[in-house]
């Protein structure tokens, strides 16, 4: 601070002028409790494996390596998850066999959860950082579902992470009629197919091959330049061949060993990848093991917030209205009714009853439903 600036009349500061802020919880002064490392380097972390961290750090510049790390006796009990960015102290060589300390999660943007289910009992974060979630369906093989999409969007509002629907498969069908449920909704869509003559050669993890209509593979490379993004899909819609064809790589053969410089991926944990000749910043994060979101605690009114032309109706709620299909008395029907959400406030409602019911069919305890969400 320079010497005229933020002085009172003409004293000078002195000791009286530092505030000390009494420390109600603790007893020991802060710098003891939490270790400032100031030595400690920013790492995302792209995997996590039986205990170990895949981090990079240096991102975007030359020298930019993999850190693989361990957590820290004090951080036992807080879970770091792929996106996470952490500090990370001692030995950051990257080396073959050098293991580093993680020592601190740094605050989360945005946290996308994972419900309870069949298999654990615990919701879980699964992908912090996320900026957006590609919700990816076919037009056709597998059979699209708008209660998956649905489910998906609400997660992604919830979580205030930006969805954007990735529609794969349409050589097989028109997606027309899928696309006419969430014409109301304010979604970026990104229609994908194949292209026998000037397509994308890509290969799943499979090792199928698929020729992926450039322009789509454009288009999506556009929408999450500079992003992190996680994708979201049933087994079988094309994911990895898009995938593939945006790192450039088959990840089973060597995307992943360049960023983990581990093996074949093989940990159900979810994966971040890079895509080739992107944007700093730019990652994938794929999400084998996610099988169900958090649902349950979703708030109708951040739902609601993606209505803005339905939202003024709620004031002739009750207090408490989930504005639901089960919802009695519900103030938007009458608003709709009245033609005051226009020619689209019909079908406008009845997609924000799927998002609310979608979110309330966990709290219901409907574990069919929670699976339905999933990867298999
Ligand atoms: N017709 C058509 N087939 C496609 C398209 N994209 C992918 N496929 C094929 O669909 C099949 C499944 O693709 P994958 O990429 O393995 O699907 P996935 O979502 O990664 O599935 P999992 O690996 O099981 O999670 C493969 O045979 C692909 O070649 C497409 O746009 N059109
Ligand atoms: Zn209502």
């Amino acid at each position: 601070m320079s010497e005229t600036g933020n002085r009172r009349g003409s004293r000078a500061w002195d000791e009286s002028d530092v505030r000390i802020r009494p420390n109600k919880k603790g007893t020991r002064p802060r710098t003891k409790n939490r270790p400032a490392y100031d030595d400690a380097v920013t790492g995302r972390v792209v995997t996590v494996d039986r205990g170990r961290y895949t981090t990079v750090v240096d991102e975007g510049t030359p020298g930019e390596r993999t850190v693989i790390a361990a957590r820290a006796r004090e951080l036992r009990r807080n879970a770091v998850v792929a996106g996470d960015l952490v500090a990370l102290v001692g030995d950051l060589s990257g080396g073959p066999d050098s293991l580093a300390r993680l020592v601190r999660i740094e605050e989360r943007t945005t946290v996308l959860r994972r419900s309870a289910d069949d298999t654990d009992p615990v919701e879980r974060v699964v992908v912090a950082n996320a900026d957006q979630l590609v919700i990816v369906v076919a037009a056709a093989n597998p059979e699209p579902r708008t209660g998956f999409i649905d489910r998906a969007l609400v997660a992604a509002y919830d979580a205030g992470i930006e969805p954007l629907l990735c529609i794969t498969k349409a050589d097989l069908r028109d997606p027309a009629p899928l696309l006419a449920n969430y014409e109301h909704l304010d979604l970026r869509v990104i229609i994908s197919g194949t292209d026998e003559g000037t397509g994308i050669a890509a290969t799943s993890d499979d090792g199928d091959s698929a020729r992926l209509s450039s322009a789509a593979v454009d288009a999506l490379r556009d929408e999450l330049d500079g992003q992190v993004s996680v994708l979201l899909g049933h087994s079988g819609v094309g994911k990895s061949t898009m995938v593939n064809a945006l790192t450039g790589s088959t990840r089973a053969t060597g995307g992943v060993n360049a960023v983990t410089g581990r093996g074949r991926h093989t940990s159900s944990s979810a994966l971040a990848l890079k895509a080739a000749d992107a944007a700093p910043g730019t990652w994938i994060i794929d999400t084998p093991g996610i099988r169900s979101f958090g649902l349950a605690h979703v708030e109708a009114d951040r739902i609601l917030k993606a209505f803005p032309d339905l939202e003024p109706g709620t004031e002739r709620c009750e207090r408490g209205c989930r504005h639901d299909d089960h919802a009695v008395g519900c103030g938007l029907d009458s608003y709709v009714g009245e033609g005051l959400a226009g020619d689209s406030g019909p079908v406008r409602l009845a997609s924000l009853r799927r998002l609310l019911g979608a979110g309330t069919a966990e709290a219901r305890g409907s574990s069919h439903d929670a699976k339905e969400l999933g990867h298999q």
